[in-house]
């Protein structure tokens, strides 16, 4: 596809975000349910901290997508994520899975690889993330939530969890690799300064699920736009920042503010594979 094409699409995304305001279900971490949900409604969409197990069968249904995250995993959790994402993959609903900090455990390995035979649309990690959970790595990697390896070196890792799971596979880091086994896109936007927030790849991940829902057909398109709008509004954010906590305001103000030719002079996407 052409970069022109591309830009347009990034646009046209948000543009139907805006417009249909998706409600997104999010069982996320303790550490990022408000940057995740400040992000999806600065972005246009509808987000909804549903947890309970108990909750499930009345509100997944009336979701547009699903966002599961494992960052502050714990046993009473993981029923709530596995009923939502079969639920939410039977009625045909888009969802994403962040498998943060995976390497921590084997109790955390044990669930994402649970969480992944329910077929999640995309699966969004930091480099370390995805090397560990397509099983490409050795012991002794981990660093917890925050990635050890560049993006780049996870290329093979993600194509290979995107052929074995059937899901669109998305690395955030310097450079954002997306792929669905066959095509890797690298999406270079985005600004250093976002790793000195917590849970930018959390929103990240959550904002994916957003895209997800105005274009299911098209995982991967939806997640390049998704992770460009993101990286957009991080560069923004930064000329206005002093340091990372004004860079979290501004980016949020940034993403709500984003029009048409800062979009279109701004996203910077190219195949890679
Ligand atoms: N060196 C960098 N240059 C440009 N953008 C970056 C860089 N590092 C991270 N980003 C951007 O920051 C966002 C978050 O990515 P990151 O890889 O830090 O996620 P993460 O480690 O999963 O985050 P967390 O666990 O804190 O939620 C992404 O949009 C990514 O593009
Ligand atoms: C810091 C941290 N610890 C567990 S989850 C989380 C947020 C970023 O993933
Ligand atoms: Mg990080």
């Amino acid at each position: 596809m052409e970069s022109k094409e591309w830009s347009s699409g990034v646009w046209t995304h948000l543009t139907a975000v805006r417009r249909q305001s998706p409600l997104v279900q999010c069982i996320t971490n303790f550490v990022s349910m408000d940057l995740v949900a400040n992000t999806l409604l600065s972005a246009g969409a509808s987000p909804a901290m549903v947890h309970s197990v108990a909750e499930v069968p009345d509100f997944t249904p009336h979701i547009h997508a699903l966002f599961v995250n494992v960052g502050t995993l714990t046993p009473d959790w993981l029923p709530s994520m596995k009923a939502a994402a079969e639920l939410a993959a039977q009625l045909g609903k888009p969802w994403v899975l962040d498998p943060a900090a995976v390497s921590c455990s084997g109790f955390r390995l044990k669930a994402c690889l649970e969480l992944v035979e329910i077929k999640p649309s995309v699966i969004k990690g930091n480099g370390s993330e995805i090397i560990a959970l397509s099983g490409s790595a050795s012991q002794g990697q981990t660093k917890g939530a925050d990635s050890s390896h560049e993006s780049t070196e996870a290329i093979e890792a993600a194509k290979s969890l995107a052929l074995s799971s059937g899901a669109v596979v998305a690395v955030s880091g310097a450079v954002d690799i997306v792929t669905d086994g066959k095509r890797v896109i690298g999406v270079h936007n985005g600004t250093k300064m976002m790793q000195r927030i917590t849970a930018t790849g959390c929103s990240l991940a959550g904002l994916v699920a957003a895209f997800l829902a105005v274009d299911p057909l098209q995982p991967l398109e939806a997640t390049v736009s998704a992770m460009s709008v993101f990286g957009i509004a991080g560069e923004l954010g930064e000329e206005l920042a002093n340091g990372p906590a004004s860079l979290r305001m501004h980016l949020i103000d940034s993403l709500y503010g984003l029009d048409e030719t800062t979009v279109l002079s701004r996203v910077k996407i190219t195949r890679l594979g």
